[in-house]
């Protein structure tokens, strides 16, 4: 295993997704803009619904229609803009520059061919030279994650429980030497313990190999033990951003409040723990102007109705809600007064 090259940084400008519905095109994904410093891992948590696979699919162009990306860019070092890329340059960029594991990834193995077969067929589609180290790589990869990596590359996937799967899901994502990783969902299907092992596992490669690298998930307990920064989405847009320990000690956006109230785990009490009231919006009901948020929030302004919330963004942490700048703005008057 091979690392010359540095962790590149990746920048997501303005980047808006629209899937095609019966009312019309509707955006997934508003506006977002979104900087993956290199060598770290940023996560991305929120609701069922809120963007964060749209968000990942992004990142390798690999927008299916009826969705469509409306406008933005991705910016890779060393790659441009890969919304610009199309065709074989695409089909070269996504695994060898940028690995990943789709969400439900371990339903999407080919059941007709043995996991090893696959590997090799992934690195002859990728020019890979020397197939035995790829092989080799795989099995310390595999052997890594608690896997038998040798059993493993000789099975069918419906030789595999969902967990292993899971796993080779990201010996896949990784094998090709990628330093741009994107892990959507990676331990959905593990229980916790193995869950917080992969996670461990994903972080101690990241750095062995300066990767940048991108987790999304729905849960934001386990983000923290392995993520540098937090990217918190609801309804499309990113309504919060910044280093995960300070955004989970000190949430501001309301939406970030209510998200790390209903876990036990970090709110620190269980009988203080619960569950935002409220749904998180769809498509079809997601407001055409004002903050996303607006209809579950605690803190809603008339504003809030009329006006999308700006990201403000100081001392590297960044928020877009109307209530916490009013605030900001009435302690900062206080203080000059
Ligand atoms: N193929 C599609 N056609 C129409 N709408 C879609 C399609 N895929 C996603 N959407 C909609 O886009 C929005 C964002 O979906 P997305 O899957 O990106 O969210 P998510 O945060 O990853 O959710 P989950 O955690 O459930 O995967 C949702 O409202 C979803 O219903």
């Amino acid at each position: 295993m091979t690392s010359t090259t540095h962790a590149p940084g990746v920048r997501i400008r303005d980047l808006t997704v629209v899937y095609r519905t019966p009312a019309g095109e509707l955006p997934a994904v508003r506006g977002v803009d979104l900087e993956l410093v290199p060598g770290t891992i940023t996560g991305v948590v929120g609701e069922s619904g809120s963007g964060k696979s749209t968000l990942a699919l992004s990142l390798l162009n690999a927008v299916q229609p009826p969705g469509r990306i409306a406008a933005g860019a991705v910016e890779i070092d060393g790659l441009g803009d890969v919304l610009t890329l199309g065709g074989e340059d695409l089909r070269r960029t996504r695994g060898r520059q940028v690995g990943y594991v789709f969400q439900a990834a371990q339903n999407s193995l080919n059941p007709l061919k043995t996991i090893g077969k696959q590997l090799l067929d992934l690195g002859r589609s990728h020019d890979v030279a020397d197939p035995r180290a790829l092989v080799r790589d795989a099995k310390v990869l595999l052997a890594r994650m608690g896997l038998d990596g040798g059993r493993v590359l000789d099975s069918y996937q419906h030789e595999l429980s969902g967990g292993m799967r899971q796993r080779v899901g990201i010996m896949l994502a990784l094998v090709l030497n990628a330093k741009v990783v994107v892990l959507d969902e990676p331990t959905t299907a593990l229980d916790m313990i193995t869950q917080a092992t992969i996670l461990r596992i994903i972080r101690e490669v990241h750095e062995e190999r300066e990767l940048t690298t991108l987790v999304i998930t729905h849960d934001v307990g386990a983000i923290a033990e392995v993520a540098d920064g937090l990217a918190v989405m609801y309804g499309g847009r990113i309504v919060e951003h910044g280093p995960v320990r300070k955004v989970l000690a000190t949430p501001r956006h309301p939406y970030t409040q209510g998200l790390i109230r209903a876990i036990p785990r970090l709110s620190g009490d269980i009988s203080l723990a619960r569950a935002l009231p409220g749904r998180p919006p769809t498509l079809g009901t997601l407001p055409a102007q004002g903050c996303v948020f607006r209809e579950r929030c605690e803190r809603r302004l008339a504003v809030c109705d009329t006006d999308d919330p700006v990201v403000i963004t100081r001392n590297g942490r960044s928020v877009a809600c109307h209530a916490v700048e009013r605030a900001a703005a009435v302690a900062m008057r206080k203080e000059y007064a």
